[in-house]
């Protein structure tokens, strides 16, 4: 019914995705070359994706125009909180006070915010690692020290080490968890009980607890989503963050879901954040939780497909990675040690070598060396050219290597 085939052109859209890769990816300016236009780059970078938002968003966000006038909005009607607690009531068994949701305009604000609220400036921010490094930002742009407790990896498969994250949690300047669940970048779908055991250490720890939920929607056919806050239901140091722009494509809309149960946090945000919405972003997002779940069930059979072939073709064309199909999130977590016998930069080498936008290595904060992050929200047949030009350029790399070492080996 939705075509996700659909190339859709995003130049002069001011997309990060088209024209903000250099500074993003590589942190420099214009002086960074490639032998590619920017055009003829395949973007498998950052997370949106390059599919039409659904059009009974783009329907709602029109029929918002038609009112012709776009004053000062704050969600005051109810019907929103509607869409959005049915949505969660029906997909996740999970719901929450009409008092207790405020509005960011993303998650990434909230947590910038939320950090400066909760943690004193001798506290102290951890998180799971390899983890979106904007999570060390929010506690780095406060003052606030990061500690990161490496997940284990278990060839490819990613679990939580229990015991350094006590060690860590007990910690009395330890105030703050800030867990992705599901977790970007590995795609983790965590369960009922690595959940309890995680919040039971925090709770015994008297930890705040941020659940950054933005990946929710997004799991594997047959996948369930487990709110953290539905497993510690009484427990009300313990913040929700949810959204629609992951599931839908509308990141550039600006609206997030921020679920504070504690009355004083709450009472603070409400007195320090600026509490006013974009009326096309709030008409888009209720008109996403009422009527986009068609459409979201399509793409993630879509995005299914999209996995099992670059599971496949890199079976194919590079066995020696290690990949596991990712439990939730379109982003692929591939590790390519196997073929690079140094740290390299490999977002640097990808856009050189193959012309592919992706991100990897130390963008993750630690415990991700040798690994690239895919974005495959995108047609099948961009993934097919993004994995062909990756795999070719891994694979010259080899035979040049091989060739080397055979001249080196004739010479002496
Ligand atoms: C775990 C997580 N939290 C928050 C955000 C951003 O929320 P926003 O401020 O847009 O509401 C992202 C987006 N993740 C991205 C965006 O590009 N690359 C990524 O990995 C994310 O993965």
């Amino acid at each position: 019914m939705y075509n996700f085939d659909e190339m859709i052109d995003r130049s002069n859209t001011n997309a990060m995705s088209t024209d903000g890769f250099r500074d993003y990816i590589f942190g420099t300016n214009d002086s960074i070359t490639f032998p590619y236009k920017d055009e003829e780059f395949i973007r498998m970078w950052v997370a949106d994706m390059d599919f039409a938002t659904p059009q009974v968003i783009i329907d709602a966000i029109k029929e918002r125009l038609d009112k012709k006038i776009f004053g000062y909005t704050r969600i005051f009607s109810d019907s929103y909180y509607h869409a959005f607690v049915n949505w969660c009531m029906k997909r996740y068994g999970w719901s929450f006070d009409r008092n207790h949701l405020v509005m960011s305009n993303g998650i990434i604000p909230a947590l910038y915010e939320l950090v400066d609220y909760i943690c004193k400036p001798d506290e102290k921010v951890i998180f799971l690692t390899p983890s979106y490094a904007y999570f060390k930002y929010a506690a780095d742009f406060h003052g606030r020290e990061s500690v990161c407790t490496d997940l284990i990896n278990d060839n490819g498969h990613y679990r939580i080490d229990f015991d350094d994250f006590e060690r860590k949690a007990a910690d009395e300047k330890t105030t703050l968890l800030i867990l992705c669940n599901p977790h970007n970048p590995t795609g983790r779908v965590w369960t009922e009980e690595e959940l309890r055991r995680l919040g039971d250490i925090c709770i015994k720890n008297d930890l705040w607890m941020i659940s950054d939920e933005i990946h929710c929607d997004l799991l594997r056919v047959g996948k369930k989503h487990i709110p953290l806050a539905k497993v510690f239901p009484k427990y009300d140091k313990l913040i929700t963050c949810m959204a629609p722009s992951k599931t839908f494509n509308t990141a550039g809309l600006m609206l997030s879901n921020i679920i504070i149960p504690n009355n004083k946090l709450r009472e603070i945000w409400l007195s320090r954040h600026y509490n006013f919405d974009n009326p096309l972003s709030v008409a888009g997002a209720q008109a996403a939780y009422e009527k986009g779940e068609p459409w979201l069930e399509e793409l993630r059979v879509y995005l299914d497909d999209n996995f099992i072939f670059t599971r496949d073709y890199l079976a194919e064309n590079l066995p020696n990675v290690v990949f596991e199909i990712s439990e939730a999130t379109y982003l692929a977590w591939i590790n390519v040690r196997a073929y690079f016998n140094e740290v390299e930069n490999l977002p640097l080498f990808f856009a050189h070598k193959a012309g592919v936008l992706l991100e990897g290595g130390d963008m993750f904060v630690q415990n991700s060396d040798s690994y690239i992050r895919l974005n495959l929200a995108c047609p099948k047949s961009v993934l097919a050219e993004g994995l062909k030009r990756i795999c070719d350029a891994i694979n010259t790399k080899q035979e040049t290597a091989e060739l080397e070492t055979h001249q080196a080996t004739e010479i002496s």
